[in-house]
C-alpha cells in the first residue's frame, strides 16, 4: 500500500438536512482549502482525509480510504472500516447500511461489494473463490444474528424495537477457540456467489436493525452493526492465460469488516429518556471502549512495556479483537 499506516481516519461533513435548515442551523465547520483540516471557531483539526458534499456518498471516499483495504483483503489481510460520530452526523448514509435495493442507494458498503465482484469475475480463470458474509448487531451490549430468519419475522409495524424483546430473538454468544481466536456461535454465515446476492442479504439485514426515534435523527440507529465479507481463495492448478496473484496453493482467507457504529451522544441533547435513555447508556460504554483500546495500542509505550489492552470491557472490542491485534 501507498500509504503504510494502519490506522487512517477520514472526516466527511455532511450538509445541513431540512429539518435543521427549519430550525434555522447554520453550518459551524469549514474545511482548510488545500488541507485534510477542518476548523471549528478557533480550533483546527488534521485528519487523513476530509471530504463534503450532499448526495450519494463521494466516491473518493471509497477510491481513497476503502478500496485499498478490498485491495489487501484478496491479499490476505484483514481490514476494519469503522464509522463513527454522533448520533445524526451520517454514518448510516456513508456506509450505506440502510440499503435497500433501490436506486439512488449508495454507500461504501454497496461499492465494496461492486468491486469485489468485478474483480472476482476478472480472476475467476485462475482463482476459485468463496464469500460468505454475516451481518450482526451490538444491541445493549448483546449480539443478535441480522440474517437470522426469526429476528425479521418477528418484527411489529410501526414499533421497530419491538422484534428485540421477542421471544424468537435470542441473542449469541462469543466464544474464543484454541488458538486464542474468536467466534460468534451459530451465527449465519452465508455463502454468496454474486453481487445481488450479498445485496439481499445486506438489505434483508438492515430491516432487522434496531432503531428508535431521537431529537437528533428520526431514524436512528440503537445498535453497532457490522457486516462482514470472508473471503477465501484457492488457486486452481491448471490456470489456462498463465497469469495469477502469488497467492500460493494454500486457501488464502480474510475478513473485512465494515462498521457502523451506533451515535455517541448526549441525553440533554437528544432528548432521551426512558429506553432510549438506557440504550444510549450502553452505546456511549462501547464507544468508550472502543476508544480505549485504540489508545491503549496506539500508546507505543505502553505497547512495549505489554500493557493492558482493555478488549474484555465490551462485545465490540472483543469482537474486532483479531482485527485491532493485525492493525498494531
Ligand atoms: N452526505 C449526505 N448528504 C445528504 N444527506 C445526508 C448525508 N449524510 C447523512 N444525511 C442525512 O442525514 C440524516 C442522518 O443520517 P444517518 O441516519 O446516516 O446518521 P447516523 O450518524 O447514522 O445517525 P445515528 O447514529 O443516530 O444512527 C439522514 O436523514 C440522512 O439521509
Amino acid at each position: 500500500m501507498e500509504n503504510s499506516e494502519s490506522v487512517r481516519v477520514a472526516v466527511n461533513i455532511r450538509p445541513l438536512i431540512t429539518t435543521e435548515l427549519l430550525n434555522g442551523c447554520t453550518d459551524c465547520i469549514t474545511i482548510v482549502p488545500g488541507e485534510p483540516q477542518v476548523q471549528i471557531g478557533s480550533h483546527a483539526f488534521t485528519y487523513d482525509y476530509v471530504y463534503e458534499g450532499a448526495g450519494s456518498p463521494s466516491s473518493a471516499i471509497y477510491d481513497d480510504c476503502v478500496a485499498p483495504l478490498v485491495d489487501a483483503l484478496f491479499h490476505g489481510y484483514n481490514a476494519t472500516v469503522l464509522a463513527y460520530g454522533q448520533t445524526g452526523s451520517g454514518k448510516t448514509y456513508t456506509m450505506g447500511t440502510n440499503y435497500t435495493g433501490e436506486g439512488g442507494n449508495g454507500g461504501i458498503i454497496p461499492k465494496v461489494m461492486e468491486n469485489m465482484f468485478k474483480r472476482v469475475e476478472a480472476t475467476k480463470h485462475s482463482t476459485e473463490i468463496l464469500i460468505r458474509v454475516s451481518f450482526i448487531e451490538i444491541f445493549k451490549e448483546e449480539v443478535f444474528d441480522l440474517l437470522d430468519s426469526n429476528s425479521a419475522a418477528s418484527k411489529v409495524e410501526g414499533q421497530s424495537l419491538a422484534k428485540h424483546t421477542a421471544p424468537g430473538r435470542l441473542p449469541i454468544q462469543i466464544r474464543e477457540t484454541v488458538n486464542g481466536g474468536i467466534t460468534l456461535a451459530g451465527v449465519t454465515e452465508a455463502e454468496v456467489r454474486t453481487k445481488e446476492e450479498m445485496a439481499s442479504h445486506l438489505s434483508r439485514g438492515s430491516l432487522s436493525r434496531a432503531t428508535g426515534s431521537t431529537n437528533m435523527n428520526s431514524q436512528s440507529s440503537r445498535s453497532h452493526a457490522i457486516f462482514t465479507i470472508t473471503l477465501e481463495q484457492k488457486k486452481i492448478a491448471s490456470c489456462p492465460n498463465g497469469v495469477n496473484d502469488d497467492i500460493g496453493d494454500d486457501i488464502l482467507c480474510a475478513k473485512l469488516h465494515l462498521v457502523d457504529l451506533a451515535g455517541s451522544e448526549r441525553a440533554k441533547r437528544t432528548g432521551a429518556d426512558g429506553m432510549r435513555f438506557k440504550e444510549g447508556i450502553h452505546i456511549n460504554k462501547g464507544l468508550l471502549a472502543l476508544g480505549n483500546v485504540i489508545s491503549a495500542l496506539g500508546d507505543d509505550r505502553k505497547r512495549k512495556e505489554g500493557g493492558h489492552v482493555p478488549y474484555r470491557d465490551s462485545k465490540l472490542t472483543r469482537l474486532l479483537q483479531a482485527c485491532f491485534d493485525l492493525f498494531f
